[in-house]
């Protein structure tokens, strides 16, 4: 049974916790939070940062894709902000260091997208083989164009990976299907899967693959890793297809590649700038040029895995309000505790320096508490403590705990 929701650190019962889902977030993801009772808002874009500083000041939790941005300055202002869901693969849209500082744990859905990426990944290798996005639209504009010149088959061509976890290694399964060879490059050390094999550095993997294929995380290192002298590296007449992040690619040394014929064509999925919501307009370099597959980052956007994800990351969610569980947490240190029956639950988030918990013990101790379990769990900035209590000594202690200057957030959690 899900428990009905207390309150972030005040002895006072407040109403149900209100939950934000943005972007058109799959209904599938309503089910856990109806069930704790709590408030759903839905909208179907990303709001800009000034909207959603001005929605999060009643919201408790908060659930995105790919597209809102949660800053340090917005973070700012979400006072009575829980924890946040990412409901997809990537969390750089958030700050998830700013979040951990201030307590809320960022949940996403690691693996509920995996698949229908990798299948769009190797529908657009043959569709760049053959050339096949050009002829649809030419037969669309009423032109009959049958050519077989600059069209391949990709059996025994190489496809190269880069970044080589969930995505790249289904898309390398799926690739030796099709009779590719797969090599791939990655900064740590990876199983290959089938006959897969690694190179050691990314211009090797450039010069010899004839499709190249990106799957890493948008961070520092990945931002721009495709640029011109790369793209120069690769073989001529050679395809490039990015479904991970549009940082990750310079779009216009991209379309420079495409225009000079040294690569024979892209499918592009995710861009630098994307529109907010459907029927926004879209600008690009890349824009009409030939053999360029443009999709609007839809990767992941399948029945299969919207529904997935909305309640994967909505469980997820709900087990953090109600328990407290930060386990599958991004940004936060794992806890997963079975509460003790007829006991009320502190959560406390504190600033990782020595003496906290000797602390918070002295005001278990003084308030005659008897502690029915514990269990504190800690990062390099933060700890976060788990403890039943007996339900009439639970409010003081709370309040107690939460005027202790390592204080970032103490609540009930029923
Ligand atoms: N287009 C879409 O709709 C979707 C896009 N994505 C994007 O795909 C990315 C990858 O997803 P997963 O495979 O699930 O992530 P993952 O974390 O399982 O794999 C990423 C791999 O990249 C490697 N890596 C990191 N930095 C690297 C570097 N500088 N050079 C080489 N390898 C590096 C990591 O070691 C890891 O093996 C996500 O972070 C997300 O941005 C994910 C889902 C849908
Ligand atoms: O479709 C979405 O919500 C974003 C998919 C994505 O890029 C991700 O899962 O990281």
């Amino acid at each position: 049974m899900i428990a009905k929701r207390p309150f972030p650190g005040s002895a006072t019962a407040k109403p149900a916790l209100r939950v934000l889902l943005c972007e058109n977030i799959h209904p599938s993801a309503n089910e856990a939070f109806s069930a704790a009772d709590l408030h759903i808002e839905t909208l179907s874009y990303a709001p800009k940062e000034e909207e959603l500083r001005e929605r999060l000041r009643d919201i408790d939790v908060l659930g995105i894709r790919s597209k809102t941005l949660v800053r340090a300055s917005t973070l700012e202002h979400a006072h009575r902000l829980l924890s946040i869901g990412c409901f997809c693969i990537g969390t750089n849209q958030v700050d998830i260091h700013g979040a951990n500082m201030r307590g809320v744990p960022v949940f996403n859905a690691p693996f509920s997208n995996t698949r229908s990426v990798a299948e769009m990944i190797l529908a657009e290798v043959v569709m760049l083989a053959r050339q096949l996005g050009d002829r649809s639209r030419e037969v669309h504009d009423g032109q009959w164009r049958k050519v077989a010149t600059g069209c391949y088959e990709v059996r025994g061509k190489t496809l190269g990976i880069v970044g080589y976890g969930h995505i790249g290694t289904q898309v390398g399964i799926l690739a030796e299907a099709f009779g590719m060879r797969v090599l791939y490059f990655d900064i740590a050390t990876k199983l290959p899967i089938g006959n897969a094999r690694s190179v050691a550095s990314l211009g090797e993997l450039l010069a010899n693959s004839d499709f190249v294929t990106l799957h890493v995380p948008a961070t520092r290192e990945t931002s721009r890793m495709i640029g011109s002298a790369e793209l120069s590296v690769m073989k001529k007449g050679g395809y490039l297809l990015n479904a991970s992040r549009g940082q990750v690619v310079d779009i216009d040394a991209l379309a420079t590649a495409i225009r000079s014929k040294h690569l024979g064509g892209a499918a592009v999925d995710v861009y630098p700038e994307e529109p907010e919501s459907n029927g926004d307009q879209f600008a690009s370099e890349l824009r009409n040029l030939p053999n360029v597959i443009l999709t609007p980052h839809v990767g992941g956007s399948t029945e299969e895995a919207q529904e997935s994800i909305g309640r994967e990351v909505s469980i997820a969610l709900t087990k953090f309000v109600v328990a407290g569980t930060t386990a599958g947490a991004v940004n936060f240190p794992a806890v997963e505790l079975p509460q003790v029956g007829g006991t009320h639950r502190v959560l406390n988030v504190h600033r990782n320096v020595p003496g906290v918990l000797r602390d918070i013990n002295r005001i278990v101790s003084d308030r005659n508490a008897n502690i029915h379990s514990q269990v504190l769990a800690t990062d390099a900035n933060i700890g976060y403590l788990i403890m039943d209590l007996d339900q009439d000594v639970s409010a003081d202690v709370c309040s107690d705990i939460a005027a202790l200057s390592t204080n970032i957030r103490t609540r009930i959690s029923n």
